[in-house]
């Protein structure tokens, strides 16, 4: 009992521990005004992306007001296409993942109406295929991470109408897997098995996309309502085994713990009602060791190079499992 008592008192201290928010400021803003470094050049064809991380972190900590959003909004609709879709960066071919962000942007600074809704719309809807699947762009490159990114930008613009919404579900569902879990194409092998990861137009980049996949099937079916069609006890076992003793969160058996499937994981058992099956005070402890509270962002892991991408998904996974 008394080693019990002394766990819970350490593990609500650190639950109680400072995210080092103002460092994290700082960080998104080098990152924002740096142009030269490795990262800006990855980055510089998903800018649009990385508008959303970094935005959306500084709103989470409460300082959206430290950008120029004029500035920002002004930017973003130069990366507009004239078929709606938004690109990665200006003068590039536009994608539904980067027209997510651009509407996630404008909504953070409430400024939808700066858009020709129904031209952005239409462009969205315009990627759905005859089996409610969709496609990226107009490469035809199918995924159900696709599938969420449209229902969520919709949904956003309040234009659902615009597709059809039953095949959208039932091509989700027909991508369920044995685990409970969703693969990226019906009857893919399990998940846990596949590790390409093909998500932006040109970086193909290998991520286990089973966590990632998991969340955009979900999220997808939750805001069309048809969460009921989870095995919620399946799938939240599934996703429950992924916590490690550090308290992080693994894409798969084995593999080692990230702080960005913080986010995939614990929203994913969020929304089928399952997230006590998780340790939330070891996880905020595990997110807040892969800091740098020196010079601020926030590692995949302990000891690695900070990011904007996981700064983002370790701030919104602290935020959701505080
Ligand atoms: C290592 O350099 C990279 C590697 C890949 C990419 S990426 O393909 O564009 N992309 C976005 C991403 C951005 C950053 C940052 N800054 C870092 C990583 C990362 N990954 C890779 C990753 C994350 N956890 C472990 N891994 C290996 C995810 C990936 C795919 C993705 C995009 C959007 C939404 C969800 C997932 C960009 C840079
Ligand atoms: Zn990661």
């Amino acid at each position: 009992p008394l080693q019990q008592a002394l766990n819970t008192i350490e593990s609500t201290l650190v639950a109680m521990g400072e995210l080092a928010a103002d460092k994290h400021v700082k960080y998104i803003l080098a990152v924002e005004k740096r142009k030269d470094s490795f990262e800006s050049a990855v980055l510089e064809h998903l800018r649009m992306n990385g508008a959303y991380w970094g935005l959306t972190t500084l709103d989470l900590l409460d300082k959206r007001d430290v950008v120029d959003s004029n500035e920002i909004i002004e930017w973003i609709l130069k990366c507009q296409h004239e078929s709606g879709g938004f690109a990665g960066n200006i003068g590039h071919d536009p994608h539904i993942l980067y027209t997510l962000s651009a509407i996630q942007v404008l909504a953070l600074f409430d400024k939808l109406n700066v858009l020709d809704v129904d031209k952005v719309s239409t462009y969205i809807a315009g990627l759905q295929n005859e089996d409610g699947s969709f496609s990226g762009d107009i490469w035809g490159e199918v995924d159900t991470r696709f599938s969420y990114i449209a229902i969520c930008g919709l949904s956003i613009l309040k234009c659902l109408d615009k597709i059809n919404v039953e095949r959208a579900v039932n091509y989700i569902i027909s991508c369920r897997n044995v685990d409970g879990g969703f693969g990226c194409t019906p009857g893919g092998e399990s998940h846990a098995g596949q590790s390409m990861f093909q998500f932006t137009p040109r970086i193909e980049k290998f991520l286990p996309c089973s966590m990632f996949e998991v969340f955009c099937c979900v999220a997808a079916l939750a805001i069309t309502g048809a969460l009921h069609y989870v095995d919620k006890d399946l799938l939240g076992w599934w996703l429950c085994e992924r916590q490690v003793k550090s308290g992080g969160l693994n894409g798969r058996p084995e593999k080692l713990p990230d702080v960005c499937y913080s986010w995939w994981v614990l929203s994913s058992l969020t929304m089928i009602d399952r997230v006590h099956w998780i340790s939330k005070e070891k996880l905020i402890k595990f997110i807040l060791n892969c800091q740098d509270t020196e010079n601020g962002g926030i590692s995949d892991r302990p000891d690695d190079a900070v990011d904007i991408f996981h700064t983002y998904f370790g701030v919104a996974g602290k935020t959701v499992a505080a």
